[in-house]
């Protein structure tokens, strides 16, 4: 697959160590986050990777900030962009078979590298199950067509 990553200056460590980690699961990984640790703002990394998976450029994305949290809100103002905040792999699995996530996101000031790699791998390896979930998306999707 091909994976938009991104990040701000709270997220660099971690950003460096996921995605190596996802080149050696196998995947490509464009990088539109920060490299380096100056002071910068996450929205615009939130947005660079959600328009990325939006317009289908990239397959799904990753976000890390300090907590996730920030990151994920701006990419989800993105339409047709659902991030999730996850800081377990149960969660990390739940996202991507009930709500079809296209956004994986955590914060480096929250969860270590190790369960961050976890995380990554659960929510890869899981897939989106359909059927009554589907149905929910679809709500989602509407409500955004009622947005002006
Ligand atoms: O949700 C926001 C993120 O956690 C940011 O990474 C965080 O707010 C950055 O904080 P600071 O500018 O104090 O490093």
């Amino acid at each position: 697959m091909k994976i938009a990553m991104g990040n701000d200056h709270a997220a660099v460590d971690l950003k460096m160590q996921i995605m190596e980690y996802v080149k050696e699961l196998g995947h490509e990984v464009i990088n539109f986050g920060t490299d380096t640790k100056e002071r910068c703002n996450y929205p615009e990394y939130g947005e660079k990777v959600a328009r990325a998976v939006a317009k289908g450029e990239a397959d799904c994305g990753i976000l890390i900030c300090g907590t996730g949290v920030g990151i994920s809100i701006a990419a989800n103002k993105v339409k047709g962009i659902r991030a999730a905040v996850c800081s377990d792999t149960a969660t990390a699995r739940l996202v991507k078979q009930h709500n079809n996530a296209n956004i994986l996101a955590f914060g480096e000031r929250i969860v270590g590298v190790e369960l961050a790699k976890d995380i990554v791998k659960a929510y890869l390896d899981a897939e989106f199950l359909g059927g009554r979930h589907a149905e929910r998306i679809a709500m989602i999707s509407d409500i955004e067509e009622r947005n002006f």
